[in-house]
Formats: C-alpha cells, structure tokens, sequence
C-alpha cells in the first residue's frame, strides 16, 4: 500500500492492525517537544481503584482534546485542556499519515523505571466499535508489550523509539492486550502522547 513514510512495519499479528514508524518526528523536533512537553503540560497523579483498592496511578497524566469531551477509564474522569499549537501540529502530521481525524490526546509522563502502564485495551465506548490510536513516543525507550486475549501463546515485544510512532486500528482492541512493564533498569523521563477520537 502506498504510504508517505517509506520507513515502517506492519506488524504480523493475527486479528490485529498494528503499524510501527520509527523515524516519525525528526530528531531535533523530537528533542524540543519532550523539553516543552515536559516543562509546560499540567501533569496531574490520579487515584485509580484497582479490586477496590485505590492507589496512585503509577505515571503522571493530562488531557486535551478539540471538543471538550471528558474521558473515563479505570475509575477516573479526566477534563481536557485546550489543545496548544505542539500538540495540534503532531495531530496533523499523525491525519496524513492515518487518514483518520482525531479529537483528544491523553499524554503520559513515565518518571522512571518504576513507571508503568497495567495491561488494558483501549476499548471505552467513546472510543468506537474499532478505536484508532496513535501513539507518539519522546525522550527514554521503553518496551510495549502485546498479548493476546484468547491464544495465550500469542505475544510481541516492542521496542518504541524517540519520535516514533505507533498505529493500532482495527479489531486490535478487541483481541489484545497491551502493557508498559516496569524495569529495573536506571532509566530517564518517557512522555507518550496518544491521540485517539472521542465522540
Ligand atoms: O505509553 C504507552 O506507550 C502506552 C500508553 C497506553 O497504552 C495508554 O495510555 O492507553
Ligand atoms: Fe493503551
């Protein structure tokens, strides 16, 4: 299929349509968006209710989005701010490549190893029968792991760059699972920005 960006892979994964860009930002652009994000978005700790056990979410969170719609998950009900300029320009070059127009992005900010993201599907009602999210990574690599629901023996490991991008669509969220484990490994600041379409 013809694509813009002459370097990516499409993932080999039964019912799922997972596309993987390494060299998506160029560096230099990469670099002063994870200053700016770093130092400009309101990042925000939420408690998330696990079994009926609150905890501190284990990364730090914000949201924006062009409509003003709220998004819920785990328990917790997220406002959004206002897109700023940085965040509307990625949304843009994100629509060409996706041919796919998205209204919020929910950021995350992966203080260290310790960091994490539990293994979920994004697969809230808002997000539609077929969710198409958008991943963008900045600064330390972190691996992202898929698996898959029913065929245990199905799983991927996934190393995601700086300035990559990362596009899940289709039934993916219906079949897998996906996770940021922690490690044990020194390690610097991740920001993530995942842009999605709530309606
Ligand atoms: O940090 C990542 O790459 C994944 C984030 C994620 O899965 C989410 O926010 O739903
Ligand atoms: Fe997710």
């Amino acid at each position: 299929m013809h694509n813009l960006f002459s370097d990516f892979h499409q993932l080999v994964l039964p019912d799922a349509d997972v596309t993987y860009y390494p060299n998506f930002l160029d560096l230099i652009k990469a670099d002063s968006y994870f200053e700016e994000f770093k130092n400009t978005i309101p990042w925000q700790q939420d408690d998330i209710k696990v079994f009926g056990k609150i905890y501190a979410q284990p990364r730090l969170t914000a949201l924006y989005s062009t409509n003003g719609k709220p998004y819920s998950y785990s328990n917790i009900t997220m406002q959004p701010h206002n897109f700023t300029k940085e965040l509307l320009d990625i949304k843009e070059k994100i629509e060409v490549v996706s041919k796919n127009s998205f209204t919020t992005c929910l950021l995350n900010l992966y203080r260290d190893g310790k960091d994490s993201n539990g293994w979920h599907a994004d697969n809230e009602k808002e997000l539609g029968e077929n969710p198409v999210i958008a991943s963008i990574t900045l600064g330390q690599e972190r691996y992202f792991h898929l698996k898959h629901r029913t065929q245990k023996e199905l799983k991927y490991k996934l190393l995601l760059e700086h300035g990559s991008l990362l596009l899940m669509k289709g039934t993916t969220q219906h079949h897998w699972l996906h996770q940021i484990p922690k490690t044990a490994k020194p390690i610097s600041e991740r920001i993530n920005l995942t842009y999605r379409v709530l309606t």
